[in-house]
């Protein structure tokens, strides 16, 4: 069936989702749809079940730091079947509740993959719609990496459905996914491995605490090797034998899983943008600053397949679809302010950011204060066994503002939120040292970091 909308919305994830709700809201006939199950990454593939899995690795890791204070952990082991059964608890009614609550909001809620066949027309399967607004918010998906035996790689995806979990694993590349599963995968009784091509892995968070991050992860047993490239894989009786470039000398090793975590590319190539007249390339939808296709009037994107300064994140992408809709619905410009959107990385103990790093807000000539403390005696981690904790909090001299904070540490992605409602707010460092914490609390800690 055929039908006409004021707007349809490609992707159910979460950017898509929020825009189709808040338009329907207003009246609108709003079509969305989704080539996979409806609930996105996040939900199903991404932050949430692996936040489930990690739970399992943080009570492993939790017991071995109170060994010798009180806590046998000998035979305390992650059963990856039963975990796995947690997760699925979770994501498995994610799809039928969110259609189910779109279509309570009065959204047509439609399937299988789409195509634009012109610049107000999209096919799916075989059916023809037009609309006087689209939203891309398609997504991305790891990057084709293109070595030989380049097949043998599995995505976060698979990993999140691992049957088991096998002994030998090398993550390769060294961000976000391969951080935080090296570190759930190392307390699950794994032998991860990190290479990473460049110096210095996790690049997008302060220098300092990543190397305090790296040493923790070396003594729970992930090894992490720099400057190196995959350049092949060769399935063998052994394993999976492995060659990288290691600061140019040829090494082979041997692995029973290799994962990408090589970084993500918008998804859209199937869409067809060029029938659309939608202007795009490897960075995502090209978009006026308030969303709008810089080529296409009819067109917005949103979340990780528009090209933004927004990183490519579950809040990011929230912001962006409200902000998306908002301006179709009253033919407005406004920008999405992404002032104060923290980020962590869930390794064991997490590393969290918001804001400018150091050497960005010294390259921008500010006044810069850094109240930089190792944390790792305060109360609050020598109650758990806590080796390895730390605060940076960047403050512009001049106004007392903070412009970035970096924490590592248990529960600081916690903390985190709360120094990036104070750069949201436009609050002065006197202003946050003036609230008073409930005691003793990882939030009290916060007057003792500033
Ligand atoms: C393993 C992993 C862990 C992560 N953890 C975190 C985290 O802890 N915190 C955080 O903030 N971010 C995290 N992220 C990033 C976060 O998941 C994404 O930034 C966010 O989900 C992007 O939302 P989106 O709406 O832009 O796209 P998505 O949620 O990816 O939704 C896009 C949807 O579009 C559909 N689609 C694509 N092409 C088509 C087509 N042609 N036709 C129809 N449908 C189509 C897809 O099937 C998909 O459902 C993680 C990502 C990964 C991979
Ligand atoms: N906690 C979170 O918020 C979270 C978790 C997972 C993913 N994500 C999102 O997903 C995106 C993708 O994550 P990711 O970890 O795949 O990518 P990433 O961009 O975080 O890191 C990729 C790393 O791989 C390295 N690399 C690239 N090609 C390589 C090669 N051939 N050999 C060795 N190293 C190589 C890069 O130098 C980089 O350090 C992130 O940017 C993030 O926005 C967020």
């Amino acid at each position: 069936m055929s039908r006409s909308y004021d707007l349809i919305v490609i992707g159910a994830g979460m950017a898509g989702v929020a825009a189709a709700n808040m338009c329907a809201s207003r009246g609108w006939s709003v079509g969305i749809v989704d080539a996979l199950p409806y609930g996105g990454t996040c939900a199903l593939r991404g932050c949430d079940p692996k936040k489930i899995l990690r739970r399992g690795a943080e009570i492993i890791d939790s017991a071995r730091l109170m060994r010798g204070k009180g806590i046998t952990s000998d035979g305390l082991a992650i059963s990856w079947a039963d975990l796995m059964k947690h997760k699925h608890g979770f994501t498995d009614p994610v799809p039928a509740r969110m259609e189910d609550t779109l279509r309570a909001n009065g959204v047509d809620t439609l399937h299988g993959p789409a195509r634009f066949t012109g610049k107000n027309n999209l096919e799916i399967e075989d059916a023809h719609h037009t609309a006087r607004h689209f939203l891309i918010a398609t997504g991305a998906r790891p990057r084709t990496l293109g070595f030989p035996g380049d097949q043998h790689l599995v995505d976060s995806t698979d990993f999140l459905q691992l049957p088991e979990l096998p002994q030998r694993i090398l993550f390769v590349g060294g961000g976000f996914v391969s951080f935080e599963f090296a570190h759930i995968a190392a307390r699950a009784g794994s032998a991860p491995t990190i290479i990473d091509r460049g110096p210095r892995p996790l690049k997008a968070f302060d220098p300092d605490l990543v190397h305090l991050l790296i040493a923790r992860g070396a003594a729970s047993g992930i090894e992490l090797l720099r400057s190196t490239t995959i350049t092949s894989i060769e399935k063998s009786e052994a394993g999976y034998q492995v060659t990288v470039d290691r600061s140019g000398r040829t090494e082979t090793m041997v692995f029973d899983l290799i994962v990408h975590g090589a970084g993500r590319t918008p998804e859209l190539t199937s869409l067809d943008l060029d029938s659309a007249g939608v202007a795009w390339d490897e960075h995502g939808v090209h978009v006026a600053p308030h969303l709008q296709s810089t080529t296409n009037p009819a067109v917005y994107a949103a979340g990780d397949s528009a090209d933004t300064p927004g990183m490519p994140l579950t809040p990011v992408a929230v912001i962006e679809g409200k902000v998306a809709a908002s301006n179709m619905l009253n033919a407005t410009t406004k920008a999405p302010d992404y002032t104060g959107v923290p980020t962590a990385v869930f390794t064991i103990p997490e590393l969290a950011r918001v804001g400018m790093l150091e050497q960005e807000a010294r390259d921008q000539g500010i006044d810069l204060e850094v109240r930089h403390h190792d944390t790792s005696s305060w109360y609050s981690n020598y109650r758990i066994g806590e080796t390895t904790a730390a605060a940076k909090i960047l403050i512009d001299r001049t106004t007392d503002r903070i412009v970035g904070a970096h924490l590592l540490g248990p529960d600081y992605a916690e903390l985190i939120n709360v120094l990036g409602l104070a750069m949201k707010l436009d609050l002065t460092t006197r202003q946050l040292k003036s609230v008073t914490a409930a005691y003793p609390t990882v939030g009290s800690d916060l007057g003792s970091m500033l």
